[in-house]
């Protein structure tokens, strides 16, 4: 048996939380021969809660699960922590305009940041699911200069899977069928779901689909995906969310399959053209624990506008925090 590994997990007593918290103890993230000790951070007011979260995940003797620390001591909860899934975040309250939500989450990540720097491995693993995610990364990475930037990542892998089921359903075929989706750009609704470097059984998905489709059903479908849910169900999607979690985790961690790649929010080394430093979703192939930017995918012109919008949004939002990044 391995030496077991710290994952820590903030917003551990939500509902994304709650859907995520026991498949990571069950082996399904890092395998199943990778004994964790699991960290829960949350907030003080949550911490009954948390202590509920607790008793359960003993109550299921998960065999790789080596230990449960729960805390709302940021410099507890990162203490020599191996992953970090930065799921807790401040939602948008009534009448809270986008900059306010931006500014309520730069602080919540530029203290995380911090404990990160202070107390985690130098080899960290950090992916950043609370929203804005792309932005609440970057305010985490520029806060721990003494670690990798390439450590910190955002999460798409949500809109990714929604995606290939899209076109799966779309063509009358099976996700497993589906190689090579890309999401460009921000989780938000600027993100851009890519059909023209995507497969269905080999075959470009842009051939198998028209254009009327593409631009006006499946990329707004895919974009507005979270409020679909969030108005069916009364509540933000959790179980999907926590599963695309651990599937990004899990590729990082163990190596994409073959040929193929995933998307994940990473640090632009300026690939395609995207501003240096942004954390900007691009298609990622990943071995040996380091993910790399795949090159040479091809961007048309109608690529390009929407992969340069979303660059755009991200700017915005890194330059509506920039007095708060170090
Ligand atoms: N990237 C994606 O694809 C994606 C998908 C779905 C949801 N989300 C985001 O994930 C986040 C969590 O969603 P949820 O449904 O679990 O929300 P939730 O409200 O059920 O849980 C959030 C938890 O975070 C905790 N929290 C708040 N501030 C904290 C802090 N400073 N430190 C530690 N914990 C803190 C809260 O106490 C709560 O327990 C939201 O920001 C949501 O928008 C992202």
């Amino acid at each position: 048996m391995k030496q077991p590994v710290r994952v820590t997990v903030t917003g551990a007593a939500g509902q994304i939380g709650y859907a995520l918290l026991f498949r990571i103890a069950s082996g399904a993230m890092l395998g199943d021969d990778q004994p964790v000790i699991l960290h829960l951070l949350d907030i003080t007011p949550a911490m009954d809660a948390l202590q509920g979260v607790r008793m359960e995940l003993e109550d299921c003797a998960f065999p790789l699960l080596a230990g449960v620390v729960c805390t709302d001591d940021p410099n507890v909860g990162f203490k020599d922590a191996d992953y970090a899934l930065l799921v807790g975040a401040r939602p948008r309250g009534p009448g809270m305009e986008r900059k306010d939500l931006l500014e309520a989450n730069a602080a919540i990540f530029s203290v995380q940041g911090k404990a990160i720097d202070q107390n985690a491995s130098k080899n960290i693993k950090v992916l950043v699911v609370g929203n804005p995610a792309n932005t609440n990364a970057l305010i985490a990475q520029r806060n721990a200069p003494s670690i990798s930037p390439r450590n910190f990542t955002a999460m798409t892998r949500l809109d990714h899977n929604r995606a290939m089921t899209q076109i799966a359903i779309k063509t009358g075929k099976t996700v497993n069928d589906v190689t090579n989706m890309t999401i460009w750009g921000n989780h938000s609704a600027t993100q851009y779901p890519d059909l023209f470097n995507a497969k269905v059984s080999g075959q470009t998905a842009s051939d198998l689909v028209d254009q009327a489709w593409l631009e006006g059903d499946f990329i707004p479908t895919v974009q507005q995906r979270g409020a679909a849910i969030i108005k069916a169900r009364g509540a933000s999607s959790a179980a999907s969310a926590a599963n695309a979690a651990i599937g990004h985790v899990r590729s990082w961690a163990l190596g994409t399959e073959g040929d193929d790649w995933v998307s994940m929010g990473v640090y632009s080394d300026g690939s395609y053209g995207i501003a240096e430093g942004l954390i900007y979703s691009f298609p990622c192939r990943c071995k040996d624990g380091e993910w790399e930017i795949v090159q040479g995918v091809e961007v048309n012109d109608f690529s390009r506008a929407k992969m340069q919008a979303s660059e755009q949004e991200l700017a915005e939002e890194r330059d509506g925090v920039k007095h708060l990044l170090p």
